[in-house]
């Protein structure tokens, strides 16, 4: 009874502050003309394939044999990335959503590396009058690739286009502690733990979870998040912090079903780059190698670093990572993502009424973290200066140094008094 008690009310003190620690990050409500969905784009046909892997690696010194490689997945495919498909969908079902809550506002679709380009919309949106533009990306957790580099996108399009003056454009904060992102991958993993021992590799032994994320250079995870905050941080990285926050819910939530709990890791996919350059491991290839020499009869791979099946989940797990399971005798699933599940799709409209004014807008909760990630990001988080440059691209969303960064509860009170 005490145990439980003290638990309960310690639980309650948490969410309490918890609660205060995501307002404190948390941008004033605004009035938004449109809403971007902002995201990576992907060939449409063959002839697309090379300018498109042109535009993703300008300036950033991948092997011209890694592009070709690469390019193989996208031919193989017809020359078409899925994600473009999955993009329409998803702006789709967000419209359908904010009109289904009386939510007004245009949602438009802008890309990083094909058409329709960032820097086209925001003129097309100046032109017809919608100045102040809310963000939102298509990637849950922080890191220079899945956030900063988002947030130079708009930066860098406000300049090219000469728009700064005239446009007011925002990002919508990282997700990944949303409890809609992570239901998606509870029931994929639910549904897997059942239909693996229904596969004829599988044996009556133990299944290794693998939470797969994109790999990105050693560097670039220890520079994510804020500076103040890196010795919070799991090896003092936002990005490896936040997929461990995440995954681990996601087991939690798992718990119970089965009686015992399976063993579960964070394993890395789809390297690039010269191979001199240490990036995050362990990739998915090896740690399934590992599972088999450990015993394990079976894998489930949950790729919980992207939201949806894009070139690098059809190609680098459904292909790659099934062969090598294969080949080692395992059973293997690979889980959903996100996609247009009505959980996420609710989750992320409720991100953008969060941000609006004058809407009774459901509160933020932070399903696995301290509090909600910031609005506004701080100067040097995720911060990447590009080869033959000597400063960090304009970007959106940013704090100046003087600022205040709400980085834990101690600075609440500081935050909301000021
Ligand atoms: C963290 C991260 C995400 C997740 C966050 C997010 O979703 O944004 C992501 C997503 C994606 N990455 C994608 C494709 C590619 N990424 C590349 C290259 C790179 N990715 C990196 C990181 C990430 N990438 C990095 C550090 C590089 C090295 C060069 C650089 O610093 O940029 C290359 C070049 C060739 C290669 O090296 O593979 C390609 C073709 C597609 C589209 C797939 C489709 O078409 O369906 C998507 C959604
Ligand atoms: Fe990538």
């Amino acid at each position: 009874m005490a145990a439980d008690g003290g638990a309960g009310a310690a639980a309650g003190r948490d969410h309490e502050s918890s609660a205060a620690l995501s307002q404190a990050r948390a941008d004033a409500p605004a009035d938004w003309d449109a809403v971007v969905l902002s995201s990576f784009g992907g060939p449409e046909g063959q002839d697309d394939v090379i300018p498109f892997l042109r535009n993703v690696t300008r300036g950033r010194g991948i092997p011209d044999e890694r592009l070709e490689e690469v390019a193989t997945h996208y031919r193989a495919n017809g020359g078409v990335s899925p994600i473009n498909a999955q993009n329409r969908a998803l702006r789709e079902a967000l419209e359908t959503e904010m009109r289904a809550r009386g939510i007004q506002t245009p949602i438009l679709w802008a890309n990083r590396n094909w058409d329709p380009y960032v820097a086209d919309v925001l003129r097309q949106l100046h032109q017809d009058g919608k100045d102040r533009v809310l963000v939102l990306a298509t990637s849950a957790f922080s890191g220079y690739s899945s956030c900063r580099q988002y947030r130079e996108d708009y930066g860098v399009a406000l300049e090219e286009t000469g728009l700064v003056d005239q446009m007011t454009v925002r990002k919508i904060r990282q997700y990944y502690d949303s409890q809609g992102f992570l239901i998606p991958f509870v029931e994929g993993l639910q549904t897997a733990l059942t239909q693996i021992t229904e596969q004829e590799a599988f044996q009556d032994g133990p299944v290794r979870i693998l939470f797969a994320a994109h790999s990105v250079p050693d560097v670039d995870g220890l520079t994510s998040g804020p500076e103040q905050m890196r010795d919070q941080f799991v090896g003092g990285s936002a990005y490896v912090h936040q997929l461990l926050a995440a995954s681990r819910e996601i087991m939690n939530r798992i718990g119970g079903a089965t009686g015992e709990t399976p063993e579960w890791e964070l394993v890395f996919q789809s390297r690039s780059g010269s191979p001199k350059v240490p990036w995050l491991e362990p990739d998915v290839n090896d740690a399934i190698e590992k599972a088999a020499e450990d015993g394990a009869t079976g894998v489930i791979v949950v790729p919980i670093g992207f939201v949806s099946d894009h070139m690098e989940v059809i190609w680098d797990l459904d292909t790659e990572a099934a062969e090598t399971a294969g080949e080692q005798g395992l059973a293997f699933i690979r889980t959903a993502t996100p996609g247009t599940h009505p959980a996420f799709v609710s989750a992320l409209v409720d991100l953008l009424e969060q941000r609006m004014v004058g809407r009774d807008a459901p509160p933020r909760v932070s399903a696995c973290a301290e509090g909600t990630w910031f609005d506004t990001c701080a100067a040097e988080c995720c911060v990447k200066v590009l080869r033959g440059a000597t400063e960090p691209r304009p970007t959106i969303s940013q704090r100046t140094p003087a600022e205040p960064l709400p980085v834990g509860l101690d600075d609440v009170a500081a935050v909301v008094q000021a």
